[in-house]
């Protein structure tokens, strides 16, 4: 299904995400919020933190499982991630947005119901804590946005029954961008540490500028697509689908470099 044509103009607001390997990593993430923070209009962060989540884990004892890019999330990994992306990095990002004077303020989905979600029922695999989202509270949202409010979003979720649940980063920012697209005109980017999706993973030169889904489902079967930009680009290919029409997909540079290389997504 291709994407309705706007007909409406719609204010503009870019959704950025932001994984764990530029979180991580104190220098990148000090100069992807400073690039953030100089974004014009209406904007959303929305960050990960997968790779944290993954050293906390393992240094108390528990053993991080991932498929396709998605995290078992028992009762004690729930604890974890709770504990990582709700409290140490959210707080740590938006401290240092207010220091960049964007009026940072960081969210769970459970904060003022802002995103629900069902707990995965997954006939084959028990993903345990693991949220599907189904709801984004855009009224809100859109009342935050008109009052200089820069929203900040972790991957938990909440299920309306009292349950927090883990959702994939990705997923967040792709489900935020299609509920959104009904009043805003949407820039979708996930930043990552890499200048794109690559037809060699390990070789930074090999930039594929434009995917689509044929090409996608051709590099994902020969295994040149793997682990985590799997659930990156079905997001995006979803995203699409559903009314998102500028979809990026790079390192951070391309914020402020309009022609920096990066890959855009097609349908
Ligand atoms: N073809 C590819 N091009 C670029 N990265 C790839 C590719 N296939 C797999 N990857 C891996 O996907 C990772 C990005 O996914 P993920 O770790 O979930 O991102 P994030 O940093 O946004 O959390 C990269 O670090 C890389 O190791
Ligand atoms: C269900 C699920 O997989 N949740 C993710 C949420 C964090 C995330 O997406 O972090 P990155 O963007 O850094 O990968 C996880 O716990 O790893």
């Amino acid at each position: 299904m291709s994407p309705k044509p706007k007909t409406q103009n719609l204010k503009s607001l870019s959704i950025i995400k932001i994984g764990g390997n530029i979180i991580d990593n104190p220098t990148e993430l000090s100069q992807f919020l400073s690039d953030f923070s100089k974004i014009e209009g209406y904007k959303i962060l929305v960050h990960g933190g997968g790779k944290s989540a993954t050293k906390m884990a393992e240094s108390i004892g528990l053993v991080p499982q991932m498929i396709d890019g998605r995290r078992i999330t028992d009762a004690d990994m729930l604890e974890v991630v709770v504990m990582i992306y709700a409290g140490q990095i959210n707080k740590n990002i938006v401290a240092q947005l207010q220091a960049n004077s964007a009026n940072a303020m960081g969210f769970s989905g459970a904060d003022g119901n802002l995103i629900q979600s069902d707990k995965r029922n997954d006939a084959t695999i028990n993903y345990g804590f693991v949220g599907d989202v189904k709801k984004v509270n855009t009224n809100l949202l859109e009342t935050l946005l008109s009052n200089g409010i820069v929203p900040v979003f972790c991957a938990i979720t909440h299920d309306g029954k009292g349950q927090l649940l883990n959702t994939n980063a990705d997923t967040i920012a792709s489900e935020l961008a299609i509920a959104l697209s009904k009043v805003f005109d949407i820039t979708l980017n996930y930043c990552f540490e890499k200048p794109g999706v690559l037809y060699d993973a390990e070789d930074d030169s090999s930039v594929i500028e434009n995917i689509n889904q044929e090409l996608y489902s051709k590099l994902k079967a020969q295994k040149a697509i793997h682990s985590g930009m799997i659930p990156k680009l079905d997001n995006c290919f979803n995203s699409l689908s559903k009314g998102v029409q500028k979809i990026k997909i790079g390192h951070h540079r391309m914020l402020q470099d309009a022609r920096a290389i990066c890959t855009s997504i097609e349908l």
